[in-house]
């Protein structure tokens, strides 16, 4: 290796983020097993096994940089895929989404990457460095996706986050809005192995990362919340053992080892309101300390925007991602309510 290629992937997080908003190089390596490490981009590690199976896996982090343990969990299968410690035996992509926010500790440098998918980035007469990003990111997802030929090929897509506040329910999924198509019990299955048993169902289309893989390339993919935000070094790693073991075996095994399905074993919950804030003057009705899925029942005051109330519409309506300093016209708040299992339809 010369010496830029031995810094890449020496340590690929740090040289993603010595070149935070992209570098316009490419790098390639190949295992003693023939796996070749394939770099598009800063952040951006394709791992492509010499035989190839029918399954694409895309795994995301630093969507928001502030979200240190997805960070450090994709940190360590990465190098230990380099240093072959890691087997991967189906195709992988391993995305670093925003370094430069890494970089300033913050969930996002001007924008929020999560609401730029699905061509958000390019809406709106604005420019700035997380929207040529997201731009790219796509471009990496489909290539990875469509790299290869057939048209049978399963996808995945887990973009993982930690949450801002406390939660009730401390890991819990985003199932992105599917058009209609049944929900998966092996998908709900691979998430609870992931510790995550709680699972909010989308009614709508968004313009997040998971919901770009659902919608354009059929992928099975998630917005997964592993816990809370913390600075790196802070994270508990036991609590994010589950999750990493799971990824892990994954990307290592033909198929993950699964239990029967067992709807009592999964917690789900439908969106009720997604409330956008419309208004500079938005307020929630409640604390900062307030946690995610905090219950509040019909007709309490949940926020007020522009000083018009908004109420929860059904009893039990738990609070998720509450935050009254989006910026204008995003959302602000989600509420969801719990459904049966088994109402669900489920292949
Ligand atoms: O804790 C919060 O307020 C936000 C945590 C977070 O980043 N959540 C994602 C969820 C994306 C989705 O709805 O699929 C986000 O807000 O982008
Ligand atoms: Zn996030």
């Amino acid at each position: 290796m010369n010496t830029t290629q031995s810094t890449v992937f020496n340590d690929f997080l740090q040289w993603t983020r010595d070149n935070e908003w992209g570098y316009n190089g490419h790098f390639e390596t190949n295992l003693s097993d023939g796996t070749q490490l394939t770099v598009w981009d800063s952040g951006v590690l394709v791992v492509e096994p010499a035989k190839t199976t029918d399954k694409d896996i895309v795994i995301s982090c630093a969507v928001h940089g502030n979200e240190t343990a997805p960070i450090e969990i994709c940190r360590d299968i990465i190098q230990d895929i380099i240093a072959e410690k890691q087997s991967v035996i189906h195709r992988t992509l391993f995305l670093i989404a925003n370094p430069a926010s890494i970089n300033v500790g913050r969930r996002f440098v001007e924008e929020n990457m999560n609401r730029l998918f699905s061509g958000a980035h390019s809406e709106g007469g604005i420019s700035n460095p997380e929207r040529e990003r997201a731009a790219k990111l796509e471009q990496y997802v489909k290539r990875f996706y469509q790299y290869v030929e057939g048209t049978n090929r399963r996808r995945y897509h887990y973009d993982l986050h930690t949450a801002i506040r406390d939660s009730k329910r401390e890991k819990f999924a985003v199932y992105p809005f599917t058009h209609g198509k049944p929900y998966k019990k092996d998908q709900l299955l691979f998430l609870l192995a992931c510790g995550v048993d709680t699972v909010l169902l989308n009614k709508a289309a968004t313009t997040t990362f998971s919901y770009f893989s659902v919608n354009e390339f059929g992928a099975d993919a998630f917005t997964v919340e592993l816990g809370k935000v913390r600075p790196f070094g802070e994270n508990n790693r036991d609590s994010f053992a589950a999750a990493e073991r799971s990824l892990r075996q994954l990307i290592a095994q033909p198929e993950p080892q699964l239990p029967n399905f067992d709807p009592q074993q999964h917690f789900i919950f439908a969106e009720a309101q997604t409330i956008n804030r419309m208004n500079q003057d938005f307020e929630l009705n409640f604390a900062d300390d307030v946690a995610n899925f905090t219950a509040f029942e019909k007709g309490d005051l949940l926020a007020t925007d522009g000083g018009e109330p908004i109420y929860a519409q059904h009893d039990a309506e738990h609070i998720i991602f509450p935050n009254a300093k989006v910026a204008l016209g995003q959302r602000a708040l989600l509420t969801v309510v719990r459904v049966p299992t088994e109402s669900l339809e489920l292949v």
